[in-house]
């Protein structure tokens, strides 16, 4: 049956994405972008493939006790904040939820058991002001430059004032940011890609990153700009190659100021570069911490291993409790931001090993292990690799429920680790995005 352009749907429920489900006439799922579960919306469907449709609410005909209206005036327009008219109570309820659907589906656990596994979401921040770091889009069309938040719906950029998932004291650096670059590229040539703003209330340090290609750039005249936009302590050129999305990185130039960006987690003090991985959420960062160490209580005669492990935010905390840490990361930056990072806090007791997690896996025994893989999750080598290990207990550390719940099932057929909890974290408040902590121990006669 040809579905209407505009129906009734009542909404049922959150999917892990920025969009909310319900159903059509025909019985058709629809993924509806501004809608709250609870909520009787019409909607406009914009796109329709054979088993769902997609669509956007153009009138809310009974509101959800749950919607509110969004804190941010951008909200509507802007990418960044996909669940911000869902309030926050109902937000952490949402992601709670999906992390159980997650593990009870594809971690073929049942609902019961996920149930009790799963524990209350963790929230660490305010549910705005949150973020060290805000990425900015850039396109260039009739010869201008504009710098924005990405549009929601993918059309190009939104010009905004201030983000307000930004940290408090720096929410108007991307007014200032977008402002002075859109402005030189009136008189220089700037092909970029992107811009990347990390800040800190802790340190007061601000970096701007300028993702480009190699080539010609005006690197004087941009320093000078940012310096007057927003008195960056760091500016810093990354020059990348391949296809944008891989970031793979022919080489960065310090432009002004430090070259990298300092924030303080818990007691440790970090630096990182541009391109390497580092929580957007920095109270959020020190949960995990405190999570993964609470779960494995390293003692001092024990050796630990960290896998995917960054520019070491776990891996300095391990080292301070652990005799021994084994550590992996693939990403070149990150392995050397790792390195500093552990001269700067003395410690001589960790072997920083670069490359592929299951290529580079440690050859050792470890007692306590840490793993926090991107998206993707854990290769299937790993899981393999892992419940080979002697260990009495494994953190994984998950940005991604579903992915997550596949590698649990994984474990569950080597047979050697069981979950024992799994806590979502709620590291990303207006998105869909849910962090977990999952402690998996040894079980009994393995
Ligand atoms: C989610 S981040 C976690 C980083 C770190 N644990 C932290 O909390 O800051 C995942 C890290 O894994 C690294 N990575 C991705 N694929 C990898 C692989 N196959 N082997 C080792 N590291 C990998 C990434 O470069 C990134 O630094």
């Amino acid at each position: 049956m040809a579905e209407a352009t505009t129906q009734q749907v009542r909404i049922e429920r959150m999917a892990y994405g920025p969009e909310a489900v319900g159903r059509l006439e025909s019985g058709k799922t629809v993924f509806v972008a501004g809608a709250v579960p609870g909520d009787l919306v019409e909607v406009a469907v914009d796109r329709k493939a054979e088993r769902y449709c997609n669509g956007h609410v153009s009138k809310v005909l009974e509101a959800s006790p749950d919607r509110v209206v969004p804190e941010c005036p951008y909200a509507a327009v802007c990418g960044g904040c996909p669940w911000a008219q869902i309030s926050y109570d109902a937000q952490a309820r949402h992601k709670r939820d999906g992390v159980v659907s997650a593990l009870a589906r594809i971690g073929r656990m049942g609902e019961e058991r996920a149930e009790a596994l799963v524990a209350p979401l963790v929230s660490p921040s305010a549910p705005w002001g949150y973020r060290n770091k805000v990425e900015l889009a850039v396109v260039e069309s009739g010869g201008r430059l504009s710098l924005g938040m990405h549009a929601a719906d993918g059309s190009g950029v939104v010009a905004v004032k201030a983000c307000k998932l930004l940290d408090k004291g720096h929410q108007g650096v991307v007014k200032s940011v977008a402002g002075a670059l859109s402005y030189m590229a009136n008189s220089h040539h700037l092909d970029l890609e992107r811009v990347g703003v990390r800040v800190s209330t802790r340190t007061r340090e601000v970096e701007v990153a300028l993702w480009d290609r190699p080539g010609g750039f005006p690197r004087a005249a941009v320093a000078k700009v940012l310096a007057d936009a927003c008195k960056p302590t760091s500016v810093t050129r990354v020059m990348q190659k391949g296809p944008a999305k891989a970031r793979k990185i022919a080489g960065q130039e310090r432009l002004a100021g430090r070259g990298s960006w300092g924030e303080v987690v818990g007691a440790e003090r970090m630096r990182v570069s541009a391109p390497s991985f580092f929580q957007v959420n920095t109270k959020g960062a020190e949960k995990l911490v405190e999570l993964v160490m609470e779960g494995l209580d390293p003692q001092e005669d024990e050796e630990a291993m960290d896998l995917y492990c960054g520019a070491g935010t776990f891996t300095l905390p391990l080292a301070r409790r652990a005799g021994f840490v084994s550590a992996v990361e693939s990403y070149g930056p990150a392995v050397r931001d790792l390195r500093r990072n552990l001269d700067e806090a003395r410690l001589d007791n960790v072997d920083p090993i670069g490359g592929d997690a299951g290529l580079e896996f440690p050859d050792t025994d470890a007692d306590v292990i840490v793993v926090d893989p991107p998206r993707a999750g854990l290769a299937e080598q790993v899981v393999s690799q892992l419940s080979d290990q002697p260990a009495r207990a494994i953190a994984y550390v998950s940005c991604d429920p579903a992915t997550l719940a596949r590698d649990l099932a994984r474990f569950e057929e080597k047979g050697t680790f069981e979950p024992a909890s799994v806590t979502p974290v709620d590291l990303f408040p207006q998105t869909f995005h849910v962090e977990t902590v999952t402690i998996l121990k040894r079980r009994a006669g393995r």
